[in-house]
């Protein structure tokens, strides 16, 4: 049985971090790619720092490191490579050089020939978790720099976003895209008949004509019906939630342009080369992994929360949210033991200031709170520089509070202006107190433009990675959403049974209770 709990490397890791002093280390802001990610609020020492690199060794992060880069099946559950990287890559592996090259030139002379024709003012993606995400996130977040198509998307299986998605479009000026890397999702399968029939009822003769298919189940989009000239693939040895940086981008080059996917994916790259080359106590996503690890394993954080303060990085939250639960909330080791450390925190949050209102108080009066990833764009895209200096100055007031908390003497201080009354002075004063100590991190984006959010994008991906490492678990396989798929699919059959009595005995009584209840609805 391997113990990551056990190991010297570990029992260093945690003594140091729980004796670093809150506040008293210096200024630690570390640029990668553009981006400027303050640390200074972290929990950090000499010996922090000595105890993460001891601990990255130990459980082999450069090794790992190479095998992600190099396209080695890293994802070992599934016998696979997670060579996302390889996509963005300035000069890609040469195993895959020429398929990339390949399938993005199809891809561009697409949207070039929409272009050239003026066609499609619409397009309708339909795809869920990784097939949805990371365009939806990149389309929402600059299209009102370069927006130049009506993008909607369309995830759920309740009718309810697809009937929105579709609402108010011209079917004979609407592209469908199914994104799907499996082609078997219900979702997005069920979503694409809904648009089958919307176009078939809004007069388009050939609806299929007007669908493009994103996969790299190739064989099953034709049997669908689709053409091969309209559809991209992509390929096993990229991961779902990585497949932003494939053809699953073809909406941004349609809604924003080529340039602009073109800008993300150098963005992406630029990280790639720094997690790549920098050293270990500079290297902005092993750096953000070690904190992560110290607030969730050693300082007990069962979450953090995002809290972009740019209104238009919302989708930001449930890609993170994806990126990090799918990759990271498993709990048992490569030689299949279970991990013995906390591992994966939740992840949540919404933009500032609307958070602040929200859960704030939480994050600053509860007895645990949550520590926050902050990011900033130190340039807006508006005219209204009141609005950005309100913003930049919440956003910085949060963490400054949360770190240097109110000390009871000051919030006394504060009551006795008005309080004269001593005893309900003391009382009302602890009220006002703040713990502090409350780690954060700040990313600073110069602006929020493609080649920044690509750097982002990836910064979150390669932390994510080498936190794996560190716990020891695969982050590229998702067994726990496949059971549940499973499930999903057998209790829709039994619902199915209009009018008979569905068999339901191989589940628990509450479950086989709704299951007979709602037949046949
Ligand atoms: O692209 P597909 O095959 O439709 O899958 C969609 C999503 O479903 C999952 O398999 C499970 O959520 C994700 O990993 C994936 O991004």
């Amino acid at each position: 049985m391997t113990s990551l709990a056990n190991s010297p490397a570990w029992k260093d890791f945690c003594g140091a971090v729980k004796t670093s002093e809150i506040g008293a280390h210096a200024l630690r802001i570390l640029d990668a790619a553009g981006l400027s990610v303050d640390l200074s609020t972290q929990r950090h020492s000499a010996d922090v720092e000595t105890a993460g690199k001891q601990l990255l060794k130990a459980q082999g992060f450069e090794s790992a490191r190479t095998q992600l880069f190099n396209g080695s099946p890293i994802n070992w559950t599934e016998n696979r490579a997670a060579w996302h990287t390889a996509l963005r890559a300035t000069e890609p592996p040469v195993a895959v050089a020429e398929l990339i090259k390949h399938e993005r030139e199809r891809m561009l002379s697409f949207v070039d020939q929409a272009n050239a024709k003026n066609q499609y003012r619409n397009v309708v993606h339909l795809g869920i978790g990784g097939s949805d995400w990371g365009p939806r996130l990149v389309v929402e977040s600059l299209t009102g720099l370069t927006g130049r198509r009506t993008m909607r998307f369309a995830s759920n299986v309740d009718a309810h976003a697809i009937t929105a998605a579709l609402d108010g479009l011209d079917p004979h000026d609407t592209l469908i895209i199914i994104a799907s890397k499996s082609f078997t999702t219900t979702e997005s399968l069920a979503n694409a008949a809904c648009a089958t029939d919307w176009l078939r009822a809004g007069g388009v003769k050939r609806p299929l004509d007007q669908f493009v298919a994103i996969t790299a189940n190739v064989k099953a989009a034709r049997d669908y019906g689709i053409d091969n000239d309209h559809i991209f693939q992509f390929w096993d040895w990229v991961g779902g939630r990585y497949s932003l940086w494939s053809s699953i981008g073809l909406p941004i080059a349609l809604g924003l342009g080529a340039d602009v996917f073109a800008a993300l994916l150098a963005g992406a790259a630029e990280m790639d080369e720094h997690f790549l080359t920098a050293p270990i106590e500079s290297n902005v996503p092993v750096q953000m992994a070690l904190s992560g690890v110290a607030n969730r394993s050693v300082l007990g954080y069962a979450s953090f929360a995002l809290c972009p303060y740019d209104a238009r990085l919302k989708h930001l939250i449930p890609w993170l949210q994806q990126l990090e639960m799918e990759s990271l909330g498993k709990s048992t080791t490569r030689d299949g033991d279970t991990l013995d450390v906390p591992s994966s925190p939740a992840v949540w949050g919404m933009p500032g200031t609307d958070s602040q209102h929200t859960f704030f108080q939480w994050l600053h009066q509860d007895n645990i709170g949550a520590p926050v990833d902050f990011i900033l764009c130190a340039t807006p895209d508006h005219r209204y520089n009141r609005h950005h200096r309100l913003l930049v100055a919440n956003c910085l007031a949060q963490r400054a509070a949360l770190w240097q908390g109110k000390s009871y003497e000051r919030a006394l201080e504060e009551v006795q202006r008005t309080e004269k009354d001593p005893v309900k002075a003391s009382i009302l004063a602890q009220h006002r107190v703040h713990p502090g100590g409350r780690p954060s991190t700040l990313i600073v984006m110069p602006r929020l433009d493609a080649k920044s959010l690509g750097a982002l994008l990836a910064l979150y991906e390669h932390k994510v990675f080498t936190q794996g490492v560190i716990w020891g678990i695969n982050p590229f396989d998702q067994w726990g959403v496949e059971f549940g798929k499973q499930l999903a699919g057998d209790i829709e059959r039994r619902l199915d049974a209009l009018g008979s009595d569905p068999e339901v005995s191989p589940y628990d009584p509450s479950t086989a209770y709704w299951v007979k209840k709602l037949a046949g609805s």
